[in-house]
């Protein structure tokens, strides 16, 4: 009989389960979860008290309704018998890191804390702890911690640090009252198998471990003497390598999600490094971009190199024994999605209405008649801060060339364009690092979007692979749960097996690419006039902006 695996993906807005067939790593089953409370942006559901910009949080009761929602769905869904499933896996966003007891108990659970905003989940997209990121950064060149450099040079305000930092310095109860700042990822596996454990990635590329160790102590007293025992007070844990078994399911959530107890529970992971598995990249030299609410490109390789501006370079971060590199880039589909939400007029509405269209695909078929540069603009894809190569969440979205002969769909093409102009940058980057990129794997939502795809193969000069399955990261989960479960010796064994993906599927056009080059040009200047300090006035706006929500 065979046997089946649970992935389960936490993404930004929603939790996807998926059944996967262990030997050829057919998904027979999926479903999704919208998370009740969604994103915490504007206002703190508990209280109404309005949140200051760029807050970003969650509510992990969320998470856990995925497991007693979208598991037992997706299982009924497949018709497999919960007695064939031998593991589940999960992988979230990061860094999304909580305050929690030391039993595991979210702060924000505890009727006294339930009011204060430090109390709940900071999400990934949570920027406001940038000028903790600053300081985590000056304090670090300055004493010339070993560590920055694999950070390209900057630790980012979406990571564990900066965002704890900030924690001890807004809301000094809360931190006081913090046992363990935990990521979702692996506050998760503790509620499915019963065990605290730190997975490999996120302690590796949001947690600054390095080589087995932590920033020490002096250091951390530096940026804050109250903040010097954040390591071994808030963080220590037992570290699991990925793909390794956590623990065995508890009673408590087979009852969640009808599988059957002790089935193995794989260490967390993270949706973006996950998804190498499904795309068979877990070998070095392949850069897979997820491509979703943001993109994450990540990279296995042997060398080790300091790349300015990467995210981070880990070993075993995302395959144990090799180095995995990660960039990426805060904003993408984000970035259409508002487009597509304030900046549509209402005749493009009812024309999609009309013929049955989504927004991004009217938008993208009216864009796509156009030749290169007909639209005579150049964006800037900050709308969300750069992660890469600038690691700075105080810049913000630009278009330049605006007339009164500017068209929504032109606009929309102008920012598809900058984010292949991102991925560009960051490829481009590793390659003068030392790092060789050789053709691209797309995975995540946006590989649905052709004329995306195309551009992205024109503007970076590549092929692009695309994955077989739409569901890249919670398959990926399930090749690890299969590994967890002893279905494989190893991830590479799993990913061989259950993984696929179809090859060239986009091919760069030369004359297309020769364009593009004139207008990435234009981009690299205005990139380097905003982003690197020639011009600090989106530094400006966000001070003022600041100045006038705290007044
Ligand atoms: N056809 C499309 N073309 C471009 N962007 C799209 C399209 N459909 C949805 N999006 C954008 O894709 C993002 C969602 O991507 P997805 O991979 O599903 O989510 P996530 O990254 O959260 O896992 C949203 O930001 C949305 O605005
Ligand atoms: O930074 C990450 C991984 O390192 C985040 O998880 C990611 O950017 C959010 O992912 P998504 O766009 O799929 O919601």
């Amino acid at each position: 009989m065979d046997s089946y695996v649970i992935g389960v993906d936490y993404g930004t807005l929603s939790g996807r389960a998926v059944v996967v067939r262990v030997g050829d790593g057919a998904t027979v089953g999926e479903a999704v979860h919208d998370y009740r409370h969604g994103v915490i942006e504007r206002r703190l559901p508990s209280s109404g008290a309005a949140l200051p910009p760029d807050w970003a949080l969650q509510v992990p009761a969320d998470y856990v309704d995925v497991l007693k929602i979208a598991v037992p769905a997706a299982l009924a869904a497949s018709g497999v018998p919960a007695s064939s499933v031998i593991g589940i896996g999960t992988d979230f966003t990061a860094s999304t890191p909580m305050p929690v007891k030391a039993d595991g108990t979210p702060l924000c659970e505890l009727p006294e804390f339930a009011d204060r905003p430090h109390a709940y989940v900071k999400l990934w997209k949570h920027h406001s702890a940038q000028p903790h990121a600053e300081r985590i950064n000056a304090v670090a060149a300055e004493r010339g911690e070993p560590w920055l450099a694999r950070y390209g040079g900057r630790i980012s305000s979406e990571w564990e640090f900066a965002k704890g930092l900030q924690l001890l310095e807004e809301d000094p109860e809360i931190y006081a009252a913090t046992d363990i700042w935990i990521e979702a990822a692996d506050w998760i596996v503790w509620k499915l198998g019963g065990t605290y454990v730190r997975n490999a990635c996120t302690a590796g590329y949001k947690a600054i471990r390095q080589d087995g160790a932590y920033p020490d102590k002096d250091y951390l007293a530096a940026l804050n003497p109250e903040f010097a025992g954040f390591v071994e007070e808030k963080l220590a844990g037992p570290i699991g390598a990925l793909g390794d078994r956590a623990g065995g399911l508890t009673a408590e959530a087979a009852a969640w999600t009808g599988l059957p107890a002790g089935i193995a529970v794989c260490v967390g992971n993270v949706d973006a490094h996950v998804a190498a598995a499904t795309a068979q990249a877990t070998r070095p030299g392949r850069m897979v971009a997820i491509m979703g609410t943001s993109t994450c490109h990540i990279m296995n390789s042997d060398v080790l190199a300091e790349v300015p501006g990467m995210c981070g370079v880990v070993d075993g971060g995302i395959v144990a024994g090799l180095w995995g590199y990660e960039a990426g880039q805060s904003g993408v589909g984000d970035i259409f999605g508002w487009f597509v939400e304030h900046g549509a007029p209402a005749s493009a509405h009812e024309e999609a209405a009309a013929r049955g269209l989504d927004l991004h695909d009217l938008l993208s078929e009216r864009a796509a008649a156009q030749p290169v540069g007909a639209h005579g603009l150049i964006a800037l894809d900050w709308h969300s801060g750069n992660r890469s190569v600038l690691v700075d969440h105080e810049l913000s979205g630009v278009i330049v060339g605006l007339t009164l002969a500017t068209r929504p769909e032109d606009i929309y093409r102008a920012l598809l364009e900058s984010t292949a102009f991102g991925t560009r940058t960051i490829i481009e980057t590793f390659e003068a690092a030392g790092v060789p990129v050789g053709d691209l794997i797309i995975a995540g939502g946006l590989a649905k979007n052709a004329f995306l795809m195309q551009i992205y193969a024109d503007v970076t000069g590549r092929t692009l692979d695309v994955l077989a399955s739409a569901q890249g990261s919670a398959v990926g989960s399930a090749i690890h749960a299969a590994v967890a479960a002893g279905a494989y010796p190893d991830v590479h064994a799993g990913a061989d097996a259950m993984g696929g993906v179809q090859r060239a599927v986009y091919r760069p056009d030369p004359d297309r690419k020769a364009a593009y080059d004139e207008l990435y040009a234009e981009y690299v200047t205005l990139h380097d006039y905003f982003g690197r300090g020639t011009n600090d006035v989106m530094h400006r706006l966000k001070r003022i902006q600041r100045k006038v929500h705290a007044s």
